[in-house]
């Protein structure tokens, strides 16, 4: 976007943005506007908004489709969003556009790894039921065997999507004693693979022999819906499930199911379709599904100062119109 000063946005940002987190934003001499608020812009006024301008600026809350690309209308040169998936916009709208799409890959890597394994070990070893019952009077007297949860060590550890993310999880659980990784992808990973060895197997074969299963995939077509009954059922009774990529990956009600007739031992979510679940949704009434508040835990505003990068979309994907295709990346 050329530093052009105007009276009319040249840009629009769908959140308000502090503007010592995000200097660039402050210290650009284009017109922006800015959405003043910590909640999303209501569609109705991202349409307005959208209106004329060069460049939109967008979180994972705003679907950007072909609604959205038409109410912006041909000046649209740019969609960027402050995030590492972009499952919520329309890579096939903006190709047919010519409009360009920024990311935010590896901003969240260490802090989407670090929860996934503490969503692991806080399922895997109880430590959300131990609490609860610790408050509540359940633990009335010291038993050997109460609380036991299934440990890491000499463990078989599957991840389904071994992109950024799925080799820093590897690269945390790996101390604890794992006996071996598998992973299950679109296909074989040896740039991810190797310096912490891991076996490329369907993903059937990883749900029958992972001691936990975690997710890391981006959502899209081929992985909408993946974890279903069909993958719950080959799992383990023991298994653990960790979810730390999209909701969307997931059928909540077979994983419900799985959970409430012991097909599985445990799950940890990180994400949920949707965000959050209603207060009185089936699996936050269940003992063996930790499922936190996602957002605040996955991108905290110390995830913000700790990478190495600023947090604006700096990797552009979609090529201008005639310039060739570039081969889209493992988003996570
Ligand atoms: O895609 C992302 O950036 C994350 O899911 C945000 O929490």
């Amino acid at each position: 976007i050329s530093p052009v000063k105007q009276t009319s946005p040249v840009c629009f940002t769908s959140r308000s943005h502090d503007p010592d987190t995000f200097p660039h934003l402050s210290s650009c001499s284009c017109n922006i506007e800015q959405w003043d608020s910590d909640e999303p812009v209501p569609r109705s006024e991202l349409l307005e908004k959208v209106a004329g301008i060069r460049g939109l600026y967008c979180l994972l809350t705003e679907k950007i489709d072909a609604e959205v690309l038409d109410a912006a209308g041909p000046s649209l040169q740019v969609v960027s969003t402050m995030s590492v998936g972009y499952d919520h916009v329309s890579l096939e709208e903006l190709k047919k556009r010519g409009i360009r799409l920024g990311y935010t890959p590896d901003v969240l890597t260490e802090a989407v790894a670090e929860l996934t394994v503490a969503l692991l070990l806080a399922t895997s070893r109880r430590l959300l039921e131990a609490v609860d019952e610790a408050k509540n009077g359940g633990w009335g007297t010291w038993k050997p065997l109460w609380m036991c949860g299934y440990g890491l060590t000499d463990s078989t550890v599957g991840i389904l999507g071994l992109g950024r993310i799925g080799a820093a999880v590897m690269a945390r659980l790996k101390p604890f004693g794992v006996k071996r990784f598998l992973y299950a992808d679109t296909g074989p990973r040896p740039d991810m693979a190797t310096k912490i060895p891991a076996e490329f197997v369907p993903l059937e074969e990883l749900a029958r022999h992972s001691d936990f299963v975690v997710v890391c995939c981006a959502l899209t077509p081929e992985t909408q819906g993946i974890c279903a009954s069909s993958l719950f059922s080959l799992m383990k009774d023991t298994a653990i499930f960790i979810n730390t990529s999209r909701g969307g990956v997931v059928n909540q009600e077979d994983l419900y199911q799985a959970l409430v007739n012991g097909q599985i031992a445990a799950a940890g979510l990180d994400v949920t379709e949707p965000e959050p679940l209603p207060i009185d949704h089936p699996l936050l009434k269940l003992k063996n599904c930790a499922c936190p508040s996602p957002q605040t835990l996955s991108f905290s505003s110390g995830t913000l100062q700790q990478h190495r990068g600023p947090p604006c979309p700096q990797s552009l994907l979609l090529p201008q119109a005639g310039q060739g295709g570039t081969p889209i990346p493992h988003p996570q």
